[in-house]
């Protein structure tokens, strides 16, 4: 396991990055020059068409001991919890919940612990996206993976991801997420019990959102997203196993060497983690609740203005301060699909039953919103300026998707609370048609 001081960043969302873990490794002036230094393989990493406008246009070139290409065939292998057909199952449009899902008592790692939750599209048309939630105890060791579908979104609950990269090392604990996009190939180890969600994406990639009035600061600042600096190591083991999450399935491909052999590399197309801890958290100071969309972290935009694909939404720390207002979520209806998981602490439209590392779906237009105590004690509660969430996190994954569930989210996992209907049941009849306004004072 690495020491914290073995893990460097370079600062910046979307910057242009060139890191070198020996001096020299990158070439001067050019790309692929006929001999690189000091005897290494030249490879770019595309993360758009090569064609994209410049303002979009993603790729990185690694300066690498051996090609990618130096490996053996790819043979499938069975995952018994990944799904990507996610029109398998009848649709169910029912608000689900679901208690803590349990991570495995047997060894099992991040891939072995990937569970399909719901997902909307599919991979070969690259529109869509898919849920997950990640359940494991024991480290990758010699194999790594790569996702040739899409992008991923880590948001760890419980436990801390030592992710080595291509690109170099990132460690991720809770209260921190990641994005390690397609193509890029990682290995996760682990230090005990970890369990968290993943959100992907197969569209394209995560940006900041604009800010419009907001202006030119506020909600995660690009300077705080955290890039790893080049590290590799020259190991010859006689079988490191790669996968490839390619068309929904696994596939892997054996090679006599570790990847993470890249010496130095630069570009635009790389991982990065963020600490949520850093979120500039904007809100109403006057009245009304603002939507929770003044919270996206990241978003992946669909074509259409102001649609996502997906939006990385959270429920920070912050100071509720609004006068004559039902500060809580409102009761919607939404057109959007909204994932919710909670990292720790509780969420403040639903003091009970919604719980760390547990989930909730409302998918579209379904009706939700507080539970009957909440609403209860909002209506009632004298509006001093009080703090919201504080030693808490959740968060919302919101897509303009449908959702289709697997068999895993549905049923195998066994965590779906049959109850969960019934929190808003004892939401109450308060109309009365003779009621007058309170004189003012
Ligand atoms: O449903 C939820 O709990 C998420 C949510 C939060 C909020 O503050 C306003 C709308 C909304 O959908
Ligand atoms: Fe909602």
């Amino acid at each position: 396991m690495a020491k914290t001081e073995d893990y460097k960043y370079l600062s910046g969302f979307g910057s242009e990055f060139a890191t070198e873990a020996l001096p020299g490794a990158l070439p001067e002036g050019q790309n692929t020059p006929q001999v690189c230094p000091y005897g290494l393989y030249a490879e770019q990493l595309s993360g758009t068409a090569f064609t994209a406008p410049r303002e979009t246009n993603k790729r990185t070139w690694f300066y690498r001991i051996r090609p990618s290409v130096t490996h053996r065939p790819f043979a499938p292998i069975k995952h018994a919890f990944l799904e990507s057909d996610f029109r398998k199952r009848h649709p169910n449009p029912n608000q689900l919940r679901w208690k803590p899902f349990d991570i495995p008592k047997e060894e099992t790692d991040f891939v072995a612990g990937l569970r399909t939750v719901c997902g909307a599209g599919d991979p070969l048309s690259r529109n869509g996206c898919a849920i997950y939630v990640y359940v494991c105890n024991a480290s990758m060791g010699n194999s790594a993976i790569y996702n040739s579908d899409g992008d991923f979104l880590i948001v760890p609950q419980q436990g801390t991801l030592e992710i080595t990269t291509e690109f170099g090392r990132m460690r991720v604990a809770p209260n921190e997420i990641c994005v390690v996009q397609q193509g890029m190939k990682f290995s996760v180890g682990v230090s005990g019990p970890s369990r968290g969600y993943i959100l992907e994406v197969y569209n394209g990639h995560f940006v900041l959102p604009n800010l419009g009035p907001i202006g030119a600061n506020g909600l995660a600042s690009p300077r705080d997203f955290l890039t790893p600096v080049a590290w590799y190591e020259d190991r010859d083991v006689s079988e490191y196993r790669t996968i490839s999450k390619y068309q929904g399935h696994l596939f892997e491909s054996i090679q006599d060497h570790s990847p993470f052999d890249v010496v130095a590399w630069h570009g635009n197309y790389v991982p990065y983690k963020y600490d949520l801890k850093h979120f500039m958290v904007i809100n109403a100071t006057a009245f009304d609740h603002a939507d929770p969309s003044i919270f996206t972290v990241l978003t992946c935009p669909s074509t259409k203005p102001g649609t996502a694909i997906a939006d990385f939404v959270i429920f920070p720390p912050r100071w509720a301060v609004q006068e004559h207002t039902f500060r809580p979520p409102y009761y919607h209806r939404n057109c959007m699909s909204e994932f919710m998981g909670l990292i720790f602490g509780n969420y403040e439209a639903k003091e009970e039953g919604f719980m760390p590392g547990g989930a909730s779906l409302h998918s579209m237009m379904t009706p939700h919103g507080p539970d009957a105590q909440c609403f209860e004690t909002a209506s009632t509660v004298e509006l001093t300026p009080v703090r919201v969430a504080d030693g808490t996190q959740s968060f919302m994954f919101e897509t303009c998707l449908g959702l289709g569930l697997t068999d895993w989210g549905e049923e195998k996992c066994c965590k779906v609370d049959a109850d969960y209907y019934k929190c808003w049941q004892g939401l109450k009849k308060n109309f009365d048609p003779n009621w007058k306004p309170t004189p003012k004072a």
